[in-house]
């Protein structure tokens, strides 16, 4: 890496060393009322400029490699699923939620995580485990002047863009930790957002000086948060938030996304080209704002259905865009499911791999950068993969169902949808809608997120 030391730090001085932390009124004279943590300041570190590269194929793929993929993380708990529920003779019997067997749990947390989300998205800032945070994306001169009332407030990036920036593990951090960047006084809210956002990384190829020090508490909370927003996962941490700001935990968001609580909201009868006989079901789940919908296709017939987990791809499912397979996917998903009888289609609301539409659509502008569909995602911020199957596995659950036959060609959807308690008696390949625009798609999917295509 090319490293350009500023002239201040080549002289062992911090530039504009009289801002930021250290300019921060002593705790006494904070105003009263309001409780926040110590956040501690950044250590004197030189901060550096950054010159960011270019397209260069699979460059962060071992930090792609080192992340946790998140649906991993859910847990068997014994006990949990009773077994022999299957195979029930009428489709309302099999198909009656399950509420004895959900788990109790504390709703408002859920709905906590959504008004958290809905704030960011509307600019507003949240504080979780005590520390202040506002979205960069939709912040406004007026919600930063605020926010940064008592000092200005630093920038938090996701590890991934940390990486990017040459920024990650400096302080041997968590490589795929949150990065904390001191706020420079050249770092106003067009810089922030630069930053923040690579579609204009080839405006500002050369960025800093940056000086990066270890996340405040909530920091990775606050990231998840963003993407759960559909947001560029960038914040300001540490401002001033308001006594009517909401406040979290770390842990009640983390339990939302990796634990979520389903309930049935609707469900109707609803004949479909490839089947009269089928049924939509709509959930709610306290891990995202989403609407989830499962489509329930055939009669059942005591083995276990046929389910295909699809995700959200608006450009795909609705507009016949070429770029991917979901479209051909989904339709011979469907098809499939019909033919065998019986079977499951459960419609995840999760877009962009779970990165949302906007971002997804920023990712295809990188792509059309000559970034492939993994490092684009990174450089935006995100993992490769942002989807957690939980909410899959709760679907089934409350529909009856603890095994299947998974129709796919992603072994971490069986592996997700195991680790969250269903059992996958087979893996049922899927493979559709090859063309000339998607091969370098499916070719990376093949090669660096080991889908068997
Ligand atoms: N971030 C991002 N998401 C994409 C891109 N192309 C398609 N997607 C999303 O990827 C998801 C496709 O998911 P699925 O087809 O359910 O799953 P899969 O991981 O391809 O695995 P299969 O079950 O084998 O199809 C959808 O949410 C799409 O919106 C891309 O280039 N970037
Ligand atoms: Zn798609």
């Amino acid at each position: 890496m090319r490293r350009l030391e500023p002239q201040a730090a080549a002289e062992g001085r911090q530039p504009h060393a009289d801002r930021g932390r250290g300019a921060r009124p002593p705790a006494e004279q904070q105003r009263l009322g309001r409780s926040r943590p110590p956040f501690p300041p950044c250590a004197e570190a030189p901060p550096h400029l950054v010159e960011l590269p270019f397209a260069r194929p699979h460059q962060e793929r071992s930090r792609a490699a080192a992340r946790p993929y998140v649906g991993d993380q859910g847990r068997r708990r014994p006990g949990r699923v009773p077994r022999g529920a299957r195979g029930l003779p009428q489709l309302a019997e099999a198909f009656r939620p399950r509420a004895a067997r959900h788990r109790v749990r504390d709703v408002s947390s859920g709905r906590d995580v959504a008004r958290a989300v809905d704030a960011l998205r509307r600019g507003w800032p949240v504080t979780i485990d005590g520390t202040a945070f506002l979205a960069v994306e939709t912040a406004d001169e007026g919600a930063l002047g605020a926010f940064d009332a008592e000092a200005p407030a630093d920038l938090l990036i996701s590890g991934p863009r940390a990486v990017t920036l040459k920024l990650a593990n400096q302080r041997d951090a968590v490589p795929t930790a949150p990065v904390r960047i001191a706020r420079m006084p050249w770092i106003d809210l067009a810089e922030a957002v630069a930053i923040a956002d690579p579609a204009r990384d080839l405006a500002s190829p050369l960025k800093g000086p940056f000086r990066a020090c270890p996340p405040p508490a909530g920091a990775a909370a606050a990231i998840q948060l963003t993407r759960l927003a559909g947001l560029l996962p960038a914040l300001f941490a540490g401002g001033v938030a308001g006594e009517d700001s909401l406040q979290l935990a770390s842990e009640v968001i983390a339990a939302a996304v990796h634990e979520p609580t389903v309930t049935i909201a609707s469900r109707a009868r609803l004949p479909i080209a490839e089947a009269e006989k089928a049924e939509i079901v709509a959930f709610r789940s306290t891990g995202d704002p989403a609407e989830h919908v499962a489509l329930l296709i055939g009669q059942p017939s005591g083995a276990p259905p046929l389910v295909r987990l699809h995700s959200e791809c608006l450009t795909g499912d609705v507009l016949g865009s070429l770029k991917c397979d979901c479209g051909p996917q989904l339709e011979g998903a469907v098809r499939a499911i019909a033919e065998s009888g019986w079977g499951i289609l459960l419609y995840l609301r999760q877009e962009g791999r779970g990165i949302g539409l906007i971002n997804k659509l920023r990712a295809y502008a990188l792509q059309d950068q000559g970034f492939d569909t993994v490092d684009a995602n990174l450089r935006l911020g995100f993992g490769d993969d942002e989807r957690s199957f939980a909410v899959a596995a709760r679907m089934l659950e409350a529909l009856g169902q603890d095994e299947v036959r998974l129709l796919t060609n992603n072994p971490r959807k069986v592996a997700g949808l195991e680790a969250a308690g269903i059992r996958v008696r087979e893996r049922v390949p899927l493979k559709r809608g090859l063309n000339p625009h998607n091969q370098a798609y499916l070719d990376t999917k093949r090669r660096r997120s080991g889908h068997e295509l």
